[in-house]
């Protein structure tokens, strides 16, 4: 259960230039959320080690720091990982090979909540993308408006690659960025693309060397909507998406969802890739 912690502290998030910045701190383990009181923008940071890999408890977590942001009434969002080469690994494995069915139920409609938060948010959102960012890492950093990533990473949708597929709204969410061409590519190819091309084709906005000019780029990209009125942008933003998020029948995701996961031949190779990740 996430209960915000609300505390006034000095901000060591962007280095010196914001040190002096109070902040309020709603945190968990698994999710910092630090509001710079100067700015008025949160940083939302992923922390569940190994790989932020995206189990039901880090989805919740998520899920609750968006609406604190929203009922905050925050700036904007940056979404961040505090781990040094990973910035989500994706969906967790563990959370869909030989599942709990109740649980399973439970880790999908938070996935979908999450996502339709995020992409739906009013608010104006970035992802400093501080790490790989593969299948559903690359989700989140989608459903952000604005990308910025380190060098030497790699993100992409690579479901294919696993045998699985890409439910559409993934689908939409990449469309939402690249031309349809380019998407359909990528997905049949499962392709995870190096930062440098990622930037190249427009997946990725801004491409710099650390984390503290990652949250700085993300920080000036939220503040260009500073003298725009906050409702019309977020109508205009929502209106934009509306599609996208419509498209999103979550029942019958849902039972989609668990039909394909508890196939046999599913089970068998999310079982064979979940053990070629362990001997890597
Ligand atoms: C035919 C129809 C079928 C339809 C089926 C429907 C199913 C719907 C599917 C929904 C869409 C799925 C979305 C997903 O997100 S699936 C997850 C995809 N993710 C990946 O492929 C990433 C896998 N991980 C990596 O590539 C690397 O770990 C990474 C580059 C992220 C980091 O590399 P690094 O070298 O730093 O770390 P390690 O690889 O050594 O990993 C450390 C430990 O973490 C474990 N791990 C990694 N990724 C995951 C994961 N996604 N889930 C669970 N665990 C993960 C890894 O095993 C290591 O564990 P150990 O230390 O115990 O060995």
């Amino acid at each position: 259960m996430f209960l915000p912690r609300i505390v006034k502290r000095m901000s060591p998030l962007l280095g010196s230039r914001m040190s002096l910045n109070a902040c309020r701190f709603a945190s968990t383990d698994l999710v910092r959320t630090e509001v710079d009181d100067k700015t008025g923008i949160a940083v939302v940071t992923m922390n569940r080690k190994p790989v932020n890999s995206l189990n039901l408890e880090l989805l919740r977590e998520l899920s609750s720091a968006l609406d604190a942001v929203e009922k905050n009434k925050s700036r904007g969002m940056i979404l961040a990982s505090s781990l040094d080469t990973v910035f989500s690994a994706g969906l967790d494995i563990t959370e869909m090979y030989k599942p709990d069915q109740a649980r399973l139920k439970d880790f999908w409609t938070t996935l979908q909540e999450v996502w339709l938060k995020l992409f739906g948010s009013g608010f104006p959102t970035a992802a400093a993308i501080n790490g790989h960012a593969p299948a559903g890492g690359c989700l989140l950093a989608m459903s952000c408006e604005y990308r910025v990533m380190r060098p030497n990473l790699t993100i992409g949708l690579n479901e294919t690659q696993l045998g699985i597929v890409a439910p559409s709204w993934f689908m939409s969410t990449m469309e939402n960025i690249l031309p349809r061409r380019e998407v359909e590519l990528a997905l049949t190819l499962g392709k995870m693309f190096s930062t440098e091309k990622a930037h190249e084709i427009g997946l990725v906005d801004e491409i710099v060397d650390t984390k503290e000019e990652a949250l700085a780029k993300c920080t000036e990209f939220i503040q260009l909507f500073a003298r725009v009125p906050r409702e019309a942008r977020a109508l205009t933003k929502q209106s934009f998406r509306r599609e996208a998020l419509q498209k999103l029948d979550r029942d019958q995701d849902l039972q989609m969802f668990i039909y394909l996961v508890n196939q046999p031949q599913v089970q068998k190779g999310l079982g064979l890739y979940f053990e070629s990740l362990k001997k890597k």
